[in-house]
């Protein structure tokens, strides 16, 4: 109500000083029956919409610290557009609960643990609604999307492919890691041994080929798997927080549909032949095997009919979920450890103490059971350099979120998850690397595992958190027993580049030198 009086304030006011430029200006341009012409009025609507812009910010971000002013349609999309570690933390600092606008949607910022879990775990007044490109890149029937009871029913079912069995089991996920891990560094033991360079990419691609193995395991092609993770680039560059809306071609979500549209038909393609190998009776030796075997089963209670395309969305979902964060985990977990003899040192003696001297043997979930130390290597490694810092969620309805505050319905909401893996209140010194603070059952950090969001936390909390601590610790431990590690520092090493998730700016560059001494 007050801001439509306001707006009619706004353009009822302007003629009414004939001083005005904007005044003197139109009276050229009046037609010579007296009114006043297009152009007028077209300035005085233009003026009114951006009185209103404001207005309702205003109204919306109420007394949260936030600017003051948004700028007029954009908001803060050029912040969005390259975003910052520097610029997050600002905004995390200004308080509790901030303010910003971007493109006119109304976003809250929530940099406190007690806010950033409650957001995630309200789901009658948030849902998750990741970033605007992820459905017409995911599809809008994509299982990722469905909300309340009709979510955790379809996640029940997906559960079973991420439980320690399915995880352990010999012939399952650990081994292929495994031979996927090897099978690449035999080629990064030639790329890597005369002089330093990024990890980046290949790590990337390491993190795709185990991916789509232990997914899909030999129901697609090799070239798929390369086809896929190149293409798959343009997926991780169209995942701003916010992108140009309209998927023209040569825009970034345009790529990236492509890139969709490539996976999604061998991904189909790896489902209907999983399931004609079931039926002749093979065994299970990849997730979607492990699903379609499960679907099969009389005694199970989600017995229903999957088509190879549903099928194909979901294993997509989860290469969209896991991918670059996965990449991201790895190749910080590299740089941290690189940059840390001490604390490489440490891992080497343990694989000495467990593998003793078997080093090309597979590991299996036993022996990584036996690895305390890489566990906290890698739990550590996610705390400082955490993957996601912040997931994008909807207001569904007004959410009272604090006493004093209400969110207003449809505005995003951000959990950051960034603030509460670095509390030092928790966490002491909280920007060092010290997997030791992960030893003690007693101590802080094991004592407050609320703060702890790397996977998130609620309803949506990551799926797939097992597999993937278990993955970054299968590939260092394997690289730290194969390789001695050099890192060359550049000026960008400790700079991060945030492409949806955080990157080294340099791309973590490393040299690998066959270890002969084991
Ligand atoms: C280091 C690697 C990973 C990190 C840091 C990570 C982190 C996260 C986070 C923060 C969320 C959102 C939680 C929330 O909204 O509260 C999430 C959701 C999810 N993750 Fe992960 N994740 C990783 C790897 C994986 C892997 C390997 C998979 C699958 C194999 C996976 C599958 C998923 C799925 C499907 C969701 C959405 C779950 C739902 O909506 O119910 N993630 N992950």
């Amino acid at each position: 109500m007050a801001f439509f009086s306001t707006s009619k304030s706004a353009a009822a006011g302007i003629p009414s000083s004939t001083s005005s430029p904007l005044y003197s200006f139109s009276q050229s341009f009046k037609s010579s029956d007296g009114t006043f012409t297009w152009l007028y009025t077209t300035g005085a609507v233009l003026l009114a919409l951006l009185a209103l812009e404001q207005t309702v910010y205003r109204m919306k971000k109420r007394h949260l610290p936030g600017a003051k002013w948004t700028i007029p349609l954009i908001g803060k999309f050029a912040d969005s557009m390259s975003p910052t570690m520097e610029n997050y933390m600002k905004q995390w600092n200004s308080g509790v609960l901030s303010a910003v606008s971007v493109f006119n949607i109304f976003i809250v910022m929530a940099s406190s643990n007690e806010y950033a879990r409650k957001i995630v775990n309200s789901p009658t007044y948030a849902e998750p609604c990741l970033v605007y490109s992820a459905k017409q890149i995911l599809l809008p029937d994509n299982w990722v999307f469905l909300t309340g009871k009709t979510h955790v029913d379809y996640r029940r079912g997906l559960n079973n492919l991420f439980t320690r069995k399915a995880i352990g089991q010999v012939w399952m996920y650990i081994t292929i890691q495994d031979a996927i891990t090897r099978k690449h560094f035999a080629q990064w033991a030639k790329e890597y041994s005369s002089s330093p360079r990024p990890i980046m990419m290949n790590a990337r691609y390491l993190n795709m080929d185990t991916s789509l193995r232990v997914f899909c395991g030999n129901h697609i092609p090799e070239e798929a798997t390369r086809e896929i993770s190149d293409k798959y680039w343009f997926i991780t560059q169209a995942l701003e927080l916010v992108n140009f809306p309209f998927a023209l071609p040569g825009t970034k979500v345009y790529k990236a549909i492509q890139a969709r549209k490539v996976a999604l038909r061998w991904l189909t393609l790896a489902a209907h032949n999983s399931k004609i190998e079931m039926a002749r009776g093979g065994e299970p030796t990849c997730l979607l095997d492990e699903w379609v075997q499960l679907l099969n089963d009389p005694s199970y209670k989600g017995r229903r009919e999957f088509s190879d395309h549903e099928m194909a969305m979901v294993v997509f979902s989860f290469l969209f979920a896991s991918q670059d964060a996965m990449s991201s985990g790895l190749i910080y977990g590299f740089q941290h450890l690189v940059d840390h003899p001490e604390i490489l040192a440490k891992v080497r003696e343990e694989q000495q103490r467990v593998l003793q001297g078997n080093y090309d043997t597979p590991l299996t979930l036993e022996l990584m059971d036996q690895m305390p130390y890489l566990q906290a290597v890698v739990k550590e490694s996610l705390r400082v350099k955490p993957p996601v810092v912040m997931v994008p969620y909807k207001s569904t309805k007004a959410f009272p979120i604090s006493d004093d505050y209400t969110v207003p319905a449809g505005s995003m909401l951000i959990p950051s998850f960034y603030p509460s893996l670095h509390d030092p209140d928790v966490y002491p010194e909280p920007d060092e690397f010290q997997p030791e603070r992960w030893l003690d059952p007693n101590g802080l950090a094991n004592s407050n595992p609320k703060n702890y969001l790397v996977w998130g936390s609620g309803p949506h909390r990551c799926i797939g958190l097992e597999y993937a601590t278990m993955n970054i610790a299968l590939v260092l431990g394997i690289a730290a027993m194969m390789f001695d590690w050099e890192h060359e520092i550049t000026p960008t090493t400790n700079k991060v580049e945030i492409i949806a998730t955080l990157f080294p700016k340099d791309g973590c560059r490393m040299k690998f030198t066959p270890r002969t001494n084991q």
